[in-house]
């Protein structure tokens, strides 16, 4: 195992943390592989109901950083539902939808599946400190895993910036909490920095480790698929990490003849905070940092690190990047909640952009899709009180306040007079 620079191809030694080339470049780690893959492990451990193995992660290790099982930290994450849902699939205009959802990890996002494999190569490498920088689930997933790794954790958060319930878990499991005046690109720079300086271990996804266990999102999704891929793979696009992990994944399912044919990839992005959308509308021949703003606060991302690997996603995947307005996401959500499944509003915009792109003739009415929601409903409740009992309440199409009454039969049927 060794890191290569995606952009001059240098070459790094594995058994420390390097998170850019000298030139600038993002790294990817590579695993020298020798004979033909053999799927038989994935699925025995399938029923494993104790060890590393009954991790939805680790359940790939072939396909995986080759750390020593004492040194693996998890709790165990993925195995997360595959959920078909005709109804939305009806609502986006899409012959057949299903939703794999990511919010079912042990802190409720996908975060996890990056941070068992990267947080397992820190106590590999010797660390001893980790940092994030984080609009609110990095941070909660890496409190959680240092906690359980017994490593210290600094965070740094945009202040007043993240949801209420992300930043609880983050407190919580007792990580060191900084909170930056400024937005989470500023905090990100500051992460870089400090943890250079002072040689701290770097967990957010520009460590290619974190890239490493978000490729068993699409590992476990086509599995669960028998291995046939749909004909798109949407998700929302924030830091770009997940989106590269997604194309590392079926460029190595490809490569090993796990899969005949590569599904197109669609990256969803919220229209206030779209820098790789206008580059990719660009042709990828500029790309600007933006300050960003929208209601999904985990996308609220201005100047992404990995746009170079998700770039790399679309060429490989002849893939499509989508931006939808905030009203779009929020109605999305509602309707992904109300088919009793639930996200967070960053998750949402996977259902937007995909209505949108069907609208739009790009995905065809007759396609397959498999959507991925990235992080759980409880994940946002701010976002759901303000949908539904906010200022604007009475112009959200499936807003459903409480009614208050008093304790009376006679008030009673007053407002439930429709279903009594
Ligand atoms: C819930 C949620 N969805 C989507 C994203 C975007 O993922 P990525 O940063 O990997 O593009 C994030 C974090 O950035 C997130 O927390
Ligand atoms: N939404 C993210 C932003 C940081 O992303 P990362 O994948 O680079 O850690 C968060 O939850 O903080």
């Amino acid at each position: 195992m060794h890191l290569r620079c995606v952009d001059c191809g240098e070459t790094y030694p594995a058994d420390r943390l390097v998170t850019r080339c000298q030139c600038g470049g993002l790294l990817d780690v590579v695993i020298e592989r020798t004979g033909a893959l053999d799927r038989s492990g994935f699925d025995r451990r399938l029923t494993a109901l104790t060890g590393i193995e009954r991790s939805g992660v680790w359940r790939y290790r072939e396909l995986l950083p080759p750390l020593p099982d004492a040194t693996i930290v998890t709790k165990p994450e993925g195995n997360t539902n595959l959920y078909e849902v005709p109804g939305l699939a009806a609502w986006a205009g899409v012959a057949r939808l299903v939703l794999k959802h990511e919010g079912e990890n042990p802190t409720g996002s996908f975060k996890d599946r990056g941070m068992t494999v990267a947080t397992s190569h820190a106590l590999w490498v010797g660390a001893q400190i980790v940092a994030c920088a984080s609009t609110g689930n990095t941070s909660a997933s890496v409190a959680a895993y240092a906690a359980t790794a017994g490593l210290p954790a600094i965070v740094f958060i945009p202040e007043g910036k993240i949801s209420a319930a992300k930043l609880g878990q983050t407190i919580a499991y007792g990580a060191r909490i900084v909170q930056i005046r400024g937005n989470f690109d500023a905090a990100m720079a500051l992460v870089q920095d400090a943890a250079r300086r002072y040689g701290i271990y770097l967990l957010n996804s520009i460590n290619p480790f974190r890239l490493e266990g978000q490729k068993t999102i699409v590992f476990e999704l086509l599995h669960q698929m028998g291995w046939e891929p749909p004909d798109w793979i949407v998700l929302p696009g924030g830091n770009l990490g997940n989106t590269s992990a997604v194309g590392k994944a079926l460029t190595e399912l490809h490569e090993a003849g796990v899969i005949g044919r590569l599904p197109r990839v669609a990256v969803i992005q919220a229209a206030g905070a779209a820098p790789f959308y206008e580059a990719y509308r660009a042709g990828f021949r500029e790309y600007h940092p933006v300050t960003p703003e929208t209601v999904a606060t985990a996308i609220r991302i201005g100047d992404p690190v990995s746009y170079s690997k998700a770039r790399r996603t679309i060429d490989l995947t002849n893939g499509v990047v989508a931006a939808v307005s905030d009203e779009a996401i929020m109605e999305a959500k509602a309707r992904i909640d109300r088919a009793g499944i639930g996200c967070e509003p960053a998750s949402a915009a996977t259902l937007a952009g995909l209505r949108q792109l069907v609208s739009d003739g790009v995905i065809p009415v007759g396609a397959s899709v498999a959507g991925i929601l990235t992080g759980h409903l409880m994940k946002d409740t701010d976002a759901v009180m303000d949908y539904h009992l906010g200022p604007d309440a009475a112009n959200h199409p499936l807003a459903n306040p409480p009614q208050v009454i008093d304790p009376t039969p006679a008030a009673l049927e007053e407002i439930l007079g429709d279903v009594l």
